[in-house]
Order: structure tokens, then C-alpha cells, then sequence
């Protein structure tokens, strides 16, 4: 498509695909890639050694261009990012903090940088900062979140920038895809619709979760350790909001939510677990294979825009 984003990344759709922690790897990066999309690997707080794993894996599950997410939370963001460098990614989105620093060293390298930002404000600062574009994130995001809704950030970041912005946050479907273009937007970033892809590697209870998911369930909690983040309900969260609610320190909170990703994420555990998903997570009924999504959405997208003209003419 002839379309900024996918000229900037040589991808065919402006489709990418969230870089999630323990959720995202070399497998679901390659395989969203491979259909067109850009596939992210996510770094989460994983060592150099095996996000290096990672992209080689990726290198030879498909020769398309994909990308690493580097989470800028991890006790390991320095080695990530010489593993990156060394490795010759194509493309770095960052989360949870100011990617400033690194910009200029990923370029060097010829990487592009594409932050994740919350706010106006760390959107301009990108773009003083040179990054290639920011995804734009929305509080219905699954994950580490900001405080402002897709529908509100969105054209607030468009028309305070002159850098691509791409939408994220409670995007599932084509008309997500037509309205974060409405607001400006030059693509999507999607997390929580393709945890429920088949190539990805989360255990089959998590995306069975997802599936039974409905439009209330996915919460916020953390919110009093300045680290809210988006999750599905479940015993878990009811032991968070408790701790919440009686004034927990930030430690015990911390000591709560140490491992539970993985625990969700490897060992299937959605009650004890932390499942991170999106508020799109009611509308996701079916695991397909990454292309078979995408294909979906580019479809919805254009018969919806048909939809679209005949209703406005
Ligand atoms: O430095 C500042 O000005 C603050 O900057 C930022 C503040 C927030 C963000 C932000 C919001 N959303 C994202 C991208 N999404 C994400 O990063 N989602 C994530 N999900 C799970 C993650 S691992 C984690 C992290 C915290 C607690 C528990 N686990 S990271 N980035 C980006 C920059």
C-alpha cells in the first residue's frame, strides 16, 4: 500500500503488531511479518542473551522486515540495546519510559525508532528527540498504560507533531483501523488481537481467557505504585484491589505482581496470574493465524469505507 507507515518500514500493510512482554516472540513477530504486517519481538525485561535468541529465531522464520520492543523498565535496556545494534534490527518501538537517550545511537545503526507515548507532551519531545514516528497508546491498552483514551489522544498528538502517529489502544478490528485513520493516524499498533493468534506462544488458557472475556473485565490496577497497568479480571486482581484498598505499600504491591506474567503466560495460571489484555478483549472471539487476521481487518477496512461513502454521500 502506498501509505506512510508502510513506506517507512517496506511493510505492505500499516499494520503493527504490539511488542509485549513474554508474549511476543520471535515466533508471532515472523508470522505477522510474514503477512504483511511488522512483527515485534517483545524484550520485556529479558537479558541481551536472550533477546539475541530471539532475532535470530525471527531471521530464520522470515526474511520481511521485523522490529524489537524494548521496555525501558528492564534492569537490562543497556545490553538490549547494543544486542539490537550488533543484530541489525530493523525497527525499535519502546515502552514504559523516554527512549531519548538511545535515539541517536539506534540511528546510527540505521534503526528506526518508533516510541510508544502516553501524552502530548512525550510525543513532542520525541519528536525533538528525531524519533521516525510515535504510536500514539490509549488507556484501553492492555499492559503498562497512560491515562488518556485512544479517541482523545490520538488527533491531540496528531496536531501537536509533524512525525507519522500511528493509533494503539482498543483497536481489534477494520473499524478500529478506519477510525484511528479518521483521527490522523497512518496506522495501528495491535497487542491483545494477536495474543489470540495461533503462531503466538502464550499458554492456551491465556488466549482462552481472552475469548471469554467481556467488555468490563479488563481493569486497572497499580495504579498507587504510579505503574498502572491493564489486566482481566481474576483472583489475582481481587487480591490487588484489596492491598489497594488498604493503603499497601508500594513494596507489597511490587511483591504481588513479581512473576505473574509469566506465570499466565507460561504456566496458564489465569487465576493467580497476571493476564494482560485490552479492553478490545470482548470483541476477540476466535484464535486464527496472524495472516488470516490481518487479512480479516484489510477486508472489514474496506468494506466498511464502502459503508462509509454510501452513508456520507
Ligand atoms: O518518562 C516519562 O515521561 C514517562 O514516559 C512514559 C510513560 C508511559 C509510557 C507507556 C505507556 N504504555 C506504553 C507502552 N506499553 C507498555 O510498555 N506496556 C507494557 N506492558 C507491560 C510491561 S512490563 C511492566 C511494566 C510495568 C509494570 C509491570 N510490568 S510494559 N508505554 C511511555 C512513556
Amino acid at each position: 500500500m502506498d501509505n506512510v507507515l508502510c513506506n517507512l518500514l517496506n511493510i505492505q500493510y500499516p499494520i503493527i503488531q504490539g511488542g509485549m512482554a513474554w508474549v511476543a516472540t520471535a515466533e508471532l513477530a515472523a508470522a505477522v511479518s510474514e503477512a504483511g504486517g511488522l512483527g515485534i519481538i517483545g524484550a520485556g525485561n529479558a537479558p541481551g542473551t536472550i533477546v539475541r535468541e530471539q532475532i535470530k529465531k525471527a531471521k530464520e522464520l522470515t526474511d520481511k522486515p521485523f522490529g524489537v520492543n524494548i521496555m525501558l523498565l528492564s534492569p537490562f535496556v543497556e545490553d538490549v540495546v547494543e544486542v539490537i545494534i550488533d543484530e541489525k534490527v530493523a525497527v525499535v518501538t519502546t515502552g514504559a519510559g523516554n527512549p531519548g537517550k538511545y535515539i541517536s545511537r539506534l540511528h546510527k545503526a540505521d534503526i528506526k525508532v518508533i516510541p510508544v507515548v502516553p501524552s502530548v507532551a512525550l510525543a513532542k519531545r520525541m519528536e525533538r528527540d528525531h524519533a521516525d514516528a510515535v504510536i500514539a497508546e490509549g488507556t484501553e491498552a492492555g499492559g503498562h498504560i497512560g491515562e488518556l483514551t485512544t479517541m482523545a489522544l490520538v488527533p491531540q498528538i496528531v496536531d501537536a507533531v509533524s512525525i507519522p502517529v500511528i493509533a494503539a489502544g482498543g483497536i481489534g478490528d477494520g473499524r478500529g483501523v478506519i477510525a484511528a485513520l479518521a483521527l490522523g493516524a497512518v496506522g495501528v499498533q495491535m497487542g491483545t488481537r494477536f495474543i489470540c493468534a495461533e503462531e503466538c506462544t502464550v499458554h492456551d488458557r491465556y488466549k482462552n481467557y481472552i475469548l471469554k472475556a467481556k467488555d468490563r473485565d479488563a481493569i486497572v490496577t497499580g495504579r498507587s505504585t504510579g505503574h498502572p497497568v491493564r489486566v482481566l479480571k481474576n483472583k489475582l486482581t481481587k487480591q490487588y484491589e484489596f492491598l489497594e484498598k488498604h493503603q499497601a505499600s508500594a513494596e507489597e504491591l511490587e511483591k504481588l505482581g513479581t512473576g505473574k506474567l509469566k506465570n499466565a503466560v507460561i504456566d496458564g495460571d489465569i487465576e493467580n496470574g497476571s493476564v494482560m489484555a485490552g479492553q478490545i478483549a470482548g470483541l476477540i472471539t476466535k484464535i486464527q493465524p496472524a495472516k488470516e487476521i490481518i487479512e480479516e481487518i484489510m477486508n472489514e477496512v474496506q468494506k466498511n469505507m464502502q459503508r462509509l461513502n454510501f452513508i456520507l454521500k
